[in-house]
Parts: structure tokens; C-alpha cells; sequence
């Protein structure tokens, strides 16, 4: 049910105003605020969840990941583009999350033993999976043979010479793409862009034609096209995702020249969301791009995207310790912290931050520093965020935070990994058990030498 409740004061910061409450809330669909039930996900109040399971705990909507696979999917059918998703898992690996999206007929994008194998448990099948990375093992190799995966993305002449050596040795033929580097600037955040010279990704453009004719030579390779993944987090537009496509058209129509066979092309992920007041790249345009560069080719297409459908529909549910007053500010205190969710202290990123009790929405806002328990300064989610003063125990909700959220904590401060939980309409899950501190100790041992068993 929507917020029938008054606006939230904006930030008190002055030129550029953070996003009100209600406007952080109108943008998201799986979200409401109930004047009684306070903070919904779907139809469930996130209050009842952190009774239950407790807090920290990351809340996935399972409406809002079918919404966004279908959306993305109706915008590549809408271009007439022949296209396949396949989600980069990488973003979020929640065995919840990939069945929903299997259930929506998503391949899946991995780069790791632990991904293909995440992707296999959740039901995808092999020929619906792509491999991509720059340092594949020769045991993920094996494995990704072994299962027969629709293609292995190479990154270096040097990965094509042992594949080729280890395909034959299993008397198997590997189909793989050769994922180039076109050298554009995404103009994303410099640690997550992929798709410059100097970034350790794919092969340079000018030495894919001679590389890509060595794949066809050699045996146990089967090369069936090309891939580019640019960057992550990309907001600014479709001109660098024009520019390396159409780097990719003329690449293919000259390995054609060569009578080189080019089967699709995978056009990798990267689109962004808007966290804060990002203008919101749609999946149109991303397809209409792809269409004025690519299309003449007549090729199909696959699409590797992780944040833009995993990100919106999931969060981070915390509760306050404490406030704290200090020299000229006010500390809110969570117990979630950067171990949790990393994004801020490790990019600067701005994630949406709302009070979940009804009271709270609405109270008087002034400038608060949001921070975690752990002993780094640069344990710090927000500051000078406009947001009520709360006590202990009120929970929060940090927005947007279902992509590189859970998948990138850790548990430093030997602090455990946080529950998962996936909503569906009125019903909602555990989907990740919150860690024991036996498990968090668990793989511990002492030697013999320091009094452990001999
Ligand atoms: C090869 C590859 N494909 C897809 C993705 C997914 O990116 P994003 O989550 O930005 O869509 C990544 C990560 O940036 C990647 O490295
Ligand atoms: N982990 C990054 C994105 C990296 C994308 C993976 N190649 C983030 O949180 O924004």
C-alpha cells in the first residue's frame, strides 16, 4: 500500500539535495511505506522480518527480479534484436535469486568454480552459461568442458593455447568467444571500469583478427564469436557503448572478410541504476544501441547484466545500537557495517538510506553521520544524511543494495555473514541461514605444536 504519509524534508546540505524520502520511495515499486505496518517490501513489513530473523539481514523481492528480467527482456524482443540474458551472478549468487531468475529463462554469466556451480544448482543448464574472467584455472576449465556450457569467453592468446591443449587432451571441442578490449572509456568509476588498454581485460581490438583466425586453427577449439564488457555502473549515456560496439561490428565484418565463421556476440553487462539521482539508463536505449551498431550484422546477441537486475530489488535491513553525540555531529550507529555492505567505504557509493518505522519516516530530519560498529573511519555508509533522530533497536533500510551487496562482505571484526531473506508477495524466506559463530570459528585449527589434536 503507498504512502498516504507527508513528504520527508530533503537534505539539509543545500545545492544538491539529496533525494527525499517519498522520492527514494516513488521510484522503487516493491517498496511502500504503511502508516501502521511501517516499511513493506511486497506486502511484507520489513518490522516483522528483523522480529524474526533478526538484523542484519539482506530482504530480496522476488517480484522486482521477475519485473526487471521481464522488462529487460521485452525491451531486446521490442528492438527485434534475437538477444539472450545471462546474468552475471557475480552480483548476487543467493541460490533464491538464481532460481527466480532461471524461472524467468535467464542464463547465467560466470566467473568462478563457485558461480558455475551456483548457476547449475539453481537449474540453469549448461548451454544457457557463459564463462568470462581473465584467470581461468585449469580446474574451471575442466568443468566448464565437463558441463558442456554454451561458451567460454578467452582473454588471452596465451588462456586459448592451454585450452586448446586441454580440450584435445580430453578429446572434446570447447566453443569459446574472444572477448576484446575496444578501448572506450565507460566513464563509470575507475575501479570498476573494464574496457580500456590499460585494464588487464580481453585481448586489444588490433590483435583480435590474427588471434581469432589461431582459435579457428587450433584443434579442440570451436570459435563461435565475440565479447566486450566494457564497465559497471555505467550511467552516462549509450555513447561509450556505441562506440565499442561499433568497434565490434567492424571486427566481425573483417573476420568475415577472412571467412571466419561468427556465430553471436556477446554485448556483455554494465548497465547502471540509479542509487542516488543518476539519470536512470533504460533497457531500451541499452537495446536501441545495440541495434544501430550491431543489427546490420544480423547476428544474435547475449546480454551479460548484474547490477541493473539484481541491485533495485534488494536491501539491507539494520538496527541502531546507538546514537551518538559527538564534536559537532551526530553519530548514527548501525550494527550492520563495511563488512556487510562494502560499496561505500570501497567506492565512495551513495546508497538510499530510509527509516523503517512509521513514526520515524515522518519525524524532523537534521544531518547524521551513518556508521558501522567496526574500528576503520572508512567504516562509514553516509554522512551529514538528513534522518530522524532514532533510538536503538529502530531499523533502517540501505536501498539498492541486492547487487555486490552480500556477495561482497566478509567478516572482518570476526563478525558473521548477515541472514538472507527473499519476500514473494505476502510470504517471506530465510534463503541464507545468518552464520553461526561455530561456523565463523569452525575451520580454525591449532596445530599440534600449539596444543591442538596431533
Ligand atoms: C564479464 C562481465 N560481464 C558482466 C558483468 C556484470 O556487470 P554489471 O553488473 O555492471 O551489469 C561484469 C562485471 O562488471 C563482467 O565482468
Ligand atoms: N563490485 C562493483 C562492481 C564490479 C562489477 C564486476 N565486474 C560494485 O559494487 O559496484
Amino acid at each position: 500500500m503507498a504512502a498516504s504519509l507527508p513528504v520527508a524534508p530533503a537534505s539539509v546540505l543545500g545545492a544538491d539535495p539529496d533525494p527525499s524520502f517519498a522520492e527514494l520511495l516513488a521510484a522503487r515499486s516493491h517498496l511502500s511505506m504503511h502508516a501502521h505496518d511501517g516499511l513493506m517490501v511486497e506486502e511484507v513489513p520489513l518490522a516483522r522480518i528483523a522480529a524474526v530473523v533478526g538484523t542484519p539481514t539482506w530482504v530480496y523481492s522476488a517480484g522486482a527480479l521477475r519485473r526487471r528480467a521481464r522488462a529487460l527482456k521485452s525491451a531486446l524482443d521490442g528492438a527485434g534484436l534475437r538477444a539472450s540474458v545471462h546474468y552475471a551472478v557475480k552480483a548476487n549468487t543467493s541460490l533464491a535469486v538464481l532460481k527466480v531468475l532461471a524461472d524467468e529463462g535467464l542464463g547465467a554469466d560466470v566467473v568462478s568454480e563457485g558461480e558455475l556451480r551456483a548457476a547449475r544448482a539453481a537449474g540453469i543448464p549448461g548451454s544457457g552459461i557463459v564463462f568470462s574472467g581473465v584467470g581461468k584455472t585449469e580446474r574451471e576449465l575442466r568443468l566448464a568442458i565437463a558441463e558442456d556450457i554454451a561458451q567460454i569467453n578467452l582473454e588471452s592468446a596465451e588462456e586459448a593455447e592451454a585450452l586448446s591443449a586441454l580440450a584435445t587432451s580430453l578429446g572434446r571441442t570447447a566453443r569459446v568467444a574472444l572477448r576484446v578490449n575496444p578501448d572506450v572509456d565507460a566513464r563509470t568509476h575507475a575501479k570498476i571500469t573494464t574496457g580500456r588498454s590499460e585494464n588487464k581485460f580481453g585481448v586489444a581490438i588490433e590483435d583480435a583478427p590474427a588471434l581469432y583466425a589461431r582459435l579457428a586453427a587450433l584443434p579442440g577449439l570451436e570459435p563461435v564469436g565475440v565479447a566486450t564488457h566494457i564497465g559497471s555502473q555505467i550511467t552516462s549515456g549509450m555513447a561509450a557503448y556505441r562506440a565499442a560496439y561499433a568497434r565490434l561490428a567492424e571486427l566481425v565484418q573483417a573476420l568475415r572478410a577472412e571467412g571466419l565463421p561468427v556465430r553471436h556476440i556477446d554485448c556483455g553487462g554494465g548497465l547502471g541504476i540509479p542509487y542516488r539521482d543518476e539519470p536512470a539508463p533504460m533497457p531500451e536505449a541499452l537495446a536501441g544501441a545495440i541495434k544501430a551498431t550491431l543489427g546490420p550484422l544480423g547476428l544474435p546477441v547475449m546480454l551479460e547484466p548484474g547490477r541493473w537486475i539484481a541491485g533495485p530489488p534488494g536491501l539491507l535491513l539494520a538496527s541502531v545500537v546507538l546514537q551518538k553525540q559527538g564534536t559537532n555531529r551526530r553519530f548514527l550507529v548501525l550494527d550492520a557495517a563495511m563488512n556487510d555492505l562494502v560499496r561505500p567505504a570501497m567506492y565512495d557509493a551513495w546508497h538510499g538510506i530510509l527509516p523503517v518505522g512509521p513514526v520515524d519516516f515522518v519525524a524532523p530530519a537534521s544531518p547524521a553521520d551513518v556508521v558501522g560498529p567496526v574500528c576503520e573511519t572508512g567504516d562509514t555508509f553516509a554522512r551529514g544524511r538528513a534522518l530522524p533522530s532514532l533510538k536503538p533497536r529502530a531499523l533502517v533500510a540501505f536501498l539498492d543494495a541486492g547487487a555486490y551487496g552480500a556477495v561482497m562482505s566478509s567478516t572482518y571484526n570476526m563478525r558473521p555473514f548477515a541472514a538472507e531473506v527473499m519476500v514473494d508477495g505476502t510470504r517471506f524466506a530465510v534463503v541464507r541461514d545468518r552464520q553461526t559463530y561455530d561456523e565463523l570459528l569452525g575451520g580454525n585449527r591449532l596445530p599440534a605444536w600449539l596444543g591442538g589434536a596431533p
